[in-house]
């Protein structure tokens, strides 16, 4: 079975990158929405230091940006409930404060948001940031943007993403970033490339031109499916990929969260039935960014996912941004490990 670590600030030296290979870790994966492979290029030697050292020849994933849609700003930003914030779009190439203070404003707070979105704001739509956890809902447009209320607060920072509730915005297949990463992702030794909310056999279509003009067709695809379109394309997703991974951060806001492990299931029974891979991630162990021990629940979902036949489960923020990385793969590894010796 393949386990993957999110690379991150929180795990990038090589001595936790040694530990977690030697409990167990397979592989690496370079989230493209926060780091180029050239900006990576440092942790990239670590992970190739850490591996050596522990013996281990690792997959190098890089997960590209794709057409999601993310937001800009300075620092970090407390976003409470009720409080007003104005969603500006960062085409203006303005300076984006986090936290602006005009006297003359009616706002304090700003965020950049593509123009893509800016474009179809109406009044009352609902917007979720970060994966869902902060919702906010367009309220005013004034000169600048759109004054948006915080429904669900929260603590923001640059790149998360965002999302309108139930609407798709139509966008590229890959962007600019994503290119220039495929170009050089041979020369950084990556293994395989992730593509973000797969729409279909044309986004796969589009990736694979890509590596084509890139000399780089040897690289696994792993299809990324994260919304309503990608479960409703899944059999031809399934035909033109080498895996697909169930990416619960987003799916999760793309149908009701109770509904998601209905999904999941289905596609997971899809997989199966077409004898394609299938990759679990997002929230697996997700206390573990700032708990040492994960919940009951938690390592019963690693325990479901392999029982369920997953060919590979991966870490995100647990590895990257939490404050346990090492701790969070050990349990990670032991629990997927305990599952298959009991299957086996
Ligand atoms: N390369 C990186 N550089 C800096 N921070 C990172 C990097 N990768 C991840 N992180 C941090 O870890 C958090 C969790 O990582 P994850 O890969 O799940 O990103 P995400 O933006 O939340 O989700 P996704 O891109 O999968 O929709 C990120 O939000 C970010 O704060
Ligand atoms: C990993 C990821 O992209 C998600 O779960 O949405």
């Amino acid at each position: 079975m393949e386990i993957y670590g999110t690379i991150g600030p929180a795990c990038e030296q090589v001595r936790q990158l040694e530990e977690m290979f030697r409990l167990g870790m397979t592989g690496i994966r370079l989230n493209a929405s926060h780091s180029s492979l050239e900006s990576a290029d440092a942790w990239i030697k670590n992970i190739r230091q850490a591996a050596e050292a522990a013996g281990v020849n690792p997959q190098l994933l890089i997960d590209l940006q794709g057409p999601e849609l993310r937001i800009r700003l300075a620092g970090k930003m407390h976003l409470t409930e009720g409080e007003k914030v104005l969603l500006r779009s960062d085409a203006q190439e303005k300076e984006v404060y986090s936290d602006h203070t005009d006297e003359n404003a009616v706002y304090e707070k700003e965020i950049g948001i593509p123009d893509e979105l800016a474009a179809v704001f109406t009044a009352q739509m609902e917007l979720l940031l970060n994966d869902g956890k902060i919702l906010l809902q367009t309220d005013q447009k004034v000169t600048d943007g759109y004054l948006c209320k915080v429904l669900r607060g929260g603590i923001l920072s640059s790149g998360k993403s965002i999302a309108i509730k139930d609407q798709r915005i139509a966008l590229p297949t890959l962007t600019a970033a994503d290119i220039q990463n495929i170009k050089a992702a041979k020369a950084y030794g990556v293994t395989g490339v992730m593509l973000p909310f797969v729409r279909g056999k044309k986004d796969l279509d589009a990736l694979k031109q890509a590596l084509k003009e890139s000399e780089s067709e040897s690289l696994k695809i792993y299809a990324k499916i994260e919304n309503r379109e990608g479960i409703q394309a899944l059999d031809e997703i399934i035909e033109g990929c080498d895996m697909i991974v169930i990416a619960r951060g987003d799916l999760g806001n793309a149908v009701p969260l109770w509904e998601l492990p209905v999904v999941q299931h289905q596609i997971e029974e899809r997989c199966k039935k077409k004898n394609r891979k299938f990759m679990v991630v997002t929230q697996m162990l997700a206390s573990m960014e700032y708990e040492k021990v994960p919940t009951r629940a938690e390592v019963s979902d690693v325990f479901r996912a392999v029982s369920e036949g997953a060919d590979a489960i991966m870490l995100t923020g647990e590895t990257a941004a939490g404050n346990y990385p090492v701790a969070a793969m050990e349990y990670f590894v032991k629990t997927a490990d305990c599952a298959l010796k009991y299957f086996t």
